[in-house]
């Protein structure tokens, strides 16, 4: 079975935080492939500001040039909200001789209880989960059939957000190098998150 890693996000935008995930994720658990998935509606939490295909352009952008990180983008073509147990049934489908692992923030672990068809979810992937600043894991408060779907990985803390690029650019404060540099002319380029005016 091959092993493939999906890293699933808003991406709004990409930052290095995404990026470090992956590879740590890649790394720790031997996945042959890392796939980079924008969601086009997360389940919880705010619509992006930015369409599907400025964000899955950045990113390819951010990606460019390694050849183990692929961009995915059946989530924006399948539209809707983007629940992820129809994604793992479109892509088993897809693959049947694939073995997909889920990579996750703290904060995501965290709502695992919440997911949509998490019962069924569990036996269609594994979950990687990384620490993350201000969302500390213990897995010892999931339910049992959750713990045990859940493998941790490990990588320095990185206190970087979308959130906190958006702030950032919309004060006209730097961001270089929390974004890949490609990413950041992206950005500079199309004025997204920039400072309206008037
Ligand atoms: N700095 C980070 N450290 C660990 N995990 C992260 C980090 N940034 C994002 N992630 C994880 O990456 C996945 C996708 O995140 P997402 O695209 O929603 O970015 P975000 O930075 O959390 O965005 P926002 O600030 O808009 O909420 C989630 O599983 C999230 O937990
Ligand atoms: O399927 C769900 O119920 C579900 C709930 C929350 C998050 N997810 C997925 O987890 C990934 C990270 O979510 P987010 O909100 O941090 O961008 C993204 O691919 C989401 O679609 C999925």
């Amino acid at each position: 079975m091959r092993k493939i890693g999906i890293m699933g996000g808003a991406f709004d935008p990409i930052h290095v935080g995404h990026l470090l995930v992956a590879e740590a994720a890649r790394d720790q658990f031997g996945l042959e492939e890392v796939w980079f998935m924008p969601s086009h509606l997360p389940p919880h939490k705010r619509q992006a500001g930015v369409s599907g295909q400025m964000r899955l352009e950045m990113v390819a952008e951010a990606i460019e040039g390694n050849p183990a990180f692929k961009p995915l983008d059946i989530e924006l073509v399948r539209g809707g909200i983007s629940y992820t147990i129809d994604t793992m049934k479109e892509l088993k489908g897809q693959h049947p001789d694939i073995e997909f692992y889920f990579i996750i923030g703290a904060d995501m672990i965290n709502y695992l209880p919440k997911w949509e068809g998490i019962e069924d979810l569990v036996h269609m992937v594994k979950f990687i989960g990384l620490q993350r600043p201000g969302s500390m894991l213990d897995l010892d408060t999931l339910p049992q059939f959750i713990e045990d779907a859940v493998l941790l990985a490990e990588m320095p803390l990185v206190d970087i957000s979308s959130s906190l690029i958006r702030r950032r650019m919309a004060k006209g404060q730097s961001v270089r190098y929390m974004v890949p540099e490609s990413v950041y002319e992206y950005m500079i380029r199309s004025g997204i998150y920039a400072v309206q005016p008037g």
